[in-house]
């Protein structure tokens, strides 16, 4: 292990768990000698099925195995190592849009020493003035006040796509038509004949379309997956989240985005659109072949609708191999920002805010299948393990006198590390993090959401 990888593993150990006390302390000796053999097969078959890194390992207990190993590289503060090209230009961003979250994105950008060449704000007043002042504070070369300016800049072959909702798909299509690989801000857009549009363009002309469901790319994120994928919870049968907030109603003398319907607001496409993303990643976990094909999933929703946008919803996304998430959202409440994955024997826990995780915890318990007793009738099974992960963010450039904008803003390392990476890749067309079928579905699975709660109905080409 060279000294980069060694610290990144370091900032990324799991801390290990202290396990509270096991229910089998109540338990009458035989059952007690009953629950210990059923403990140690499960613990000896939770060995066999994780995908443990050495065989050293496999003669631990699960609580003091080490992690999946983790393929991302990251050095001693947490900043993403990138190999760029030395014999050729590197690739360069430009920002679409001057607002809040093209703030956070830019300070991670220039702070992990990607070039950001230029940004453009165009739609809100001021906007010569706001974009030289985003130059300014991020110290990039060029500021414009129109988007077609930066998409006719050849020194910028990527955008970030900041704008609101109701832009995502007019300003994704400008630039794929101007040759610019797009990473677009998440709902990436409303309607599937817009993303299909998208993506056709995107194919066609080998550029890079990724909604930027930053979650993807944290660290804390990939363990999580790992440990889903090696069975260690077994089967997921169940996903529970909550994403809420109270959203403020006015921004700068105008009603929010959050609340403005003309904008697409509203919770689903807010908070929710993670909350799919979500079931999607761990609902069909135990698939051998990932299918995004929307026959393969159910929704159903309810929700409170006011001046046209959902506040509150709550909604079912059923999963054809059996699973099932159960999710909440909300714009006028609060909320631990939490997501449970339930296994038949086992849970992973991302704790909040699982928008931007740094945490996530797995608990393992006895296997009951596995057990000769009969079972006991209710309630909690032998605790079997308990593992914590932890990762840290880099630290925010504080040179830019900016400050971020939205929780963990510096966790957009990650998705620019690895769209960056992708670009001097030449045979690199999507991220195999969030494939393009995916994303699709993620359009989907929250339109039928909004189809269920009754908004939206109608609006086409967004
Ligand atoms: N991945 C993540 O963690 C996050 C993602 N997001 C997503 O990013 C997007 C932007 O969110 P945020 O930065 O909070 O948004 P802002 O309210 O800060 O607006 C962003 C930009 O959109 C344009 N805009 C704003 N209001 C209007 C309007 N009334 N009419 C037309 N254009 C408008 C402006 O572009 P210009 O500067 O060019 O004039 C503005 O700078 C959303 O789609 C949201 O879902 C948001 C937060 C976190
Ligand atoms: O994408 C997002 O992440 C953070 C939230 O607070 C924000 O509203 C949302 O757009």
């Amino acid at each position: 292990m060279d000294a980069a990888a060694a610290a990144a593993a370091a900032r990324a150990e799991p801390l290990l768990g202290g396990s509270p006390p096991t229910p089998r302390a109540l338990l009458s000796p035989r059952a007690r000698l009953l629950a210990l053999l059923a403990t140690s097969l499960t613990v000896l078959l939770s060995l066999a099925a994780f995908r443990a890194p050495s065989a050293a390992a496999a003669a631990t207990l699960p609580s003091l195995l080490p992690p999946p190993l983790l393929d991302q590289r990251l050095d001693e503060e947490g900043w993403p190592i990138i190999d760029r090209p030395t014999d050729r230009p590197r690739a360069c961003w430009g920002i679409v849009s001057a607002g809040r979250i093209a703030h956070d994105f830019t300070a991670a950008a220039v702070g992990m020493g990607a070039c950001v060449h230029a940004v453009a704000a165009a739609q809100l007043p001021a906007a010569r003035a706001r974009a030289a002042a985003f130059a300014a504070a991020f110290r990039l070369p060029r500021a414009y006040d129109s988007y077609a300016a930066l998409a006719a800049d050849p020194n910028v072959s990527m955008v970030y796509v900041a704008a609101v909702n109701v832009a995502h798909a007019r300003l994704a299509r400008f630039f794929l038509l101007h040759g610019k690989h797009v990473l677009l801000e998440k709902p990436a857009t409303l309607t599937l004949g817009a993303f299909d549009e998208l993506a056709a363009i995107a194919r066609a002309r080998r550029l890079l379309l990724v909604t930027n469901f930053w979650t993807r790319w944290f660290p804390t994120m990939r363990w999580a997956r790992a440990i889903v994928h090696s069975g260690m919870i077994g089967r997921v049968v169940h996903v529970a989240g909550d994403m809420a907030f109270q959203a403020v109603r006015h921004h700068d003398g105008a009603l929010d985005r959050f609340f403005n319907a003309s904008l697409l607001g509203g919770a689903t496409l807010d908070m929710g659109s993670y909350l799919c993303m979500y079931a999607s990643t761990f609902l069909d976990a135990s698939l051998e072949v990932e299918d995004y094909a929307l026959d393969n999933w159910s929704v159903q929703a309810e929700g409170v609708v006011e001046g046209g946008v959902d506040t509150e919803t709550a909604f079912l996304i059923g999963h054809v191999g059996g699973a099932h998430a159960a999710m909440g959202t909300s714009l006028k409440r609060a909320s631990d920002f939490a997501v449970r994955v339930m296994g038949t024997h086992g849970m992973v826990h991302i704790l909040g805010v699982a928008i931007s995780p740094l945490a996530a915890e797995v608990t393992v318990y006895a296997d009951a299948s596995l057990r000769t007793e009969s079972p006991r009738p209710c309630c909690g099974m032998p605790l079997v393990s308990t593992t914590s992960f932890k990762s840290v963010l880099p630290p925010y450039p504080a040179w830019t006198g900016e400050s971020e904008q939205y929780p963990h803003a510096m966790g957009m390392v990650y998705v620019a590390a690895a769209f960056e990476e992708c670009m001097y890749d030449p045979d690199c067309t999507e991220l195999p993090e969030l494939p393009l079928e995916e994303q699709r579905l993620l359009v989907q699975l929250a339109w039928k959401v909004l189809d269920r709660v009754g908004v939206y109905k109608g609006v086409q080409g967004v």
